[in-house]
């Protein structure tokens, strides 16, 4: 096979600028732990100047994960570098990854600055970053629309600086494929010692390019791919890792070009992220989405059961999508379930096995089968980074035609007791409505309400997601249950309590 692509993981940075998603430094953990045990080689986990919270996140996963390259994001001043810096030396492999604009419209409307400023500005950013680590990236972000014959200056002068990576973002997903893979060679042809350093994309996916853009480049001789799980990020996201990584894999024979990711992990990573993220995967979604290797008409099902390649080009086996061999239901043990878990990517503490256990005994009871999807909805809430302070004792709720619904709720904390009363414009706004009175009121605002039915029949589970914003943070909350209005008010009961846990009593 060819030479290696590296491939970068910006979950835990841009993947996080996904509106609506906040990950604490638990959950960033954890991610990381997944993308290590994934062999990406790069983890950018974060922007420690942006927030005490970054820091810690970046500073947590650089002493603990190892493996690959941990990656820290900072702005072309001092102050940035300085704060990344201090987040990242004590990885056993820091990167400091440094970006400045490129483009006329981003320096003018932007930055106010000239150009001959920004070059200056870049090359001392650099140089200054030098004296920490001589692992540095540099960003020219808005690359794609920045004039070329500038931004091969900018590039050399980095390269001269000391950077070892030069990235070519896409920052505003305007690239297309053809284009965007002249715009590389361009870059390999013109800039004095490009052949010294690293060629990197991060291409965004406002046309639905994000991947196609990633590929022109490495035809064109980028060796180093930026993406996100699911295809997370700023706005319509980054190119999305698991398509990458089997496109490079399926195409291996147009390509010829490697990476080193262990396929079979890809599945549970996507699962993973997921879950920690309140993202869902689109069920159509390329590699990971519920319906990647499914078959609906009757003449593809015919053709993939007398030989599966007849309509799949790639094998679920190997992305690590779970083959259901043992049906899991009320007469399943410890064993069985802890396996099945740790197949769907799940890797559960004895604590968390025995509420996970107790929650899948009661389902089972309900249900003949419990399927994956199931036990996914039923260990996301386990597997949340949370204490709760707030348990639900009791839920009464009537509702119907003509009537105006009611709820009565029975909260415990810390033995005490809270119950409270509410109308509301529907069942589910009453019992939301009394949680908030049983709480005293608070400054947590309702931003989204999901309903999903796990699976299909009269049994199925439904699972409730909700986020909710305090301030400038959102949280996730979840709730599982046959009962839809069960579901929601865990899910509710849920968010606050991460909230509570979060920021305190001042959410109150
Ligand atoms: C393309 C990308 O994805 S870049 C990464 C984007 N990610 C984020 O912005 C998430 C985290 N960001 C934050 O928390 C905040 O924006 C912070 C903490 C970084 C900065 O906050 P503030 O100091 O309040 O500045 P604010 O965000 O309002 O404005 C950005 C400033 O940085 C400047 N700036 C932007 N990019 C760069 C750069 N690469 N190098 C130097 N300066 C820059 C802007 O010109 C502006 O400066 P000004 O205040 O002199 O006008
Ligand atoms: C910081 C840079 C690499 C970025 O995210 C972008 O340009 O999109
Ligand atoms: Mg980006």
């Amino acid at each position: 096979m060819g030479e290696q692509v590296y491939i970068f993981d910006t979950t835990l940075r841009d993947g996080e600028q996904s509106p609506g998603v906040s990950l604490n430094t638990e959950e960033k953990l954890r991610i990381a732990r997944q993308l290590a045990r994934l062999n990406v080689d790069v983890i950018e986990a974060g922007f420690p100047v942006a927030s005490p919270g970054d820091f810690e996140a970046v500073q947590a996963i650089a002493r603990e994960v190892q493996g690959p390259v941990i990656c820290g994001l900072a702005r072309a001043n001092y102050a940035d570098i300085d704060r990344a810096w201090e987040a990242l030396k004590e990885a056993q492999r820091p990167r400091i990854h440094l970006f400045i604009a490129t483009s006329d419209i981003h320096l003018k409307h932007k930055l106010r600055k000239s150009r001959e400023e920004v070059l200056q500005l870049a090359a001392a950013a650099i140089r200054h970053a030098r004296q920490y680590t001589s692992d540095i990236e540099f960003s020219a972000e808005d690359a794609s629309r920045s004039d070329i014959n500038y931004l091969c200056e900018v590039v050399e002068a980095a390269i001269e600086a000391g950077a070892t990576v030069i990235n070519i973002p896409d920052t505003v997903g305007y690239a297309v494929p053809m284009e965007f893979g002249e715009f590389i060679g361009t870059i390999r042809q013109r800039v004095k010692n490009i052949d010294q350093v690293t060629i990197s994309v991060h291409c965004h996916n406002d046309l639905g390019l994000a991947v196609a853009n990633s590929l022109a480049a490495v035809a064109a001789g980028a060796n180093q791919v930026e993406v996100a799980v699911n295809g997370l990020g700023e706005r319509a996201g980054n190119a999305a890792l698991e398509e990458i990584v089997m496109a490079l894999y399926t195409k291996r024979s147009f390509y010829r070009r490697e990476t080193g990711i262990k396929y079979d992990e890809l599945y549970r990573t996507s699962r993973m992220v997921s879950s920690l993220t309140g993202m869902q995967v689109q069920h159509n979604k390329a590699v990971v989405g519920k319906n990647a290797f499914l078959h609906e008409s009757g003449i593809h099902q015919d053709g993939v059961l007398k030989e599966r390649t007849t309509y799949e080009i790639m094998n679920p086996q190997l992305i690590g999508v779970p083959q259901e061999t043992i049906v899991l239901g009320k007469h399943s043990g410890r064993h069985a379930l802890r396996e099945r878990l740790a197949e769907l990517g799940y890797m559960m503490a004895d604590e968390e096995l025995d509420k996970a256990f107790a929650r899948f005994k009661d389902i089972a009871d309900r249900k003949k089968e419990v399927t994956d999807l199931d036990l996914e909805a039923l260990v996301k809430n386990e597997i949340r980074i949370s204490k709760d302070l707030y348990h639900l004792s009791y839920l009464h709720v009537f509702s119907g035609t003509n009537i105006v619904p009611t709820a009565t709720i029975g909260l415990k904390r810390n033995g005490l007791k809270y119950e409270e009363a509410a109308c509301g414009d529907g069942p589910v706004d009453a019992a939301y409505k009394a949680i908030d009175k049983a709480l005293g009121g608070h400054h947590v605002a309702l931003v989204d309400y999901n309903l999903n039915a796990i699976t299909g029949g009269k049994d199925a589970l439904g699972e409730v997601m909700v986020r909710v914003q305090y301030k400038d943070k959102y949280f996730i909350g979840r709730g599982v249950s046959t009962d839809v209005i069960e579901a929601s008010v865990k899910a509710y009961l849920n968010a606050l309590n991460k909230v509570l846990q979060e920021v305190g009593e001042d959410a109150l």
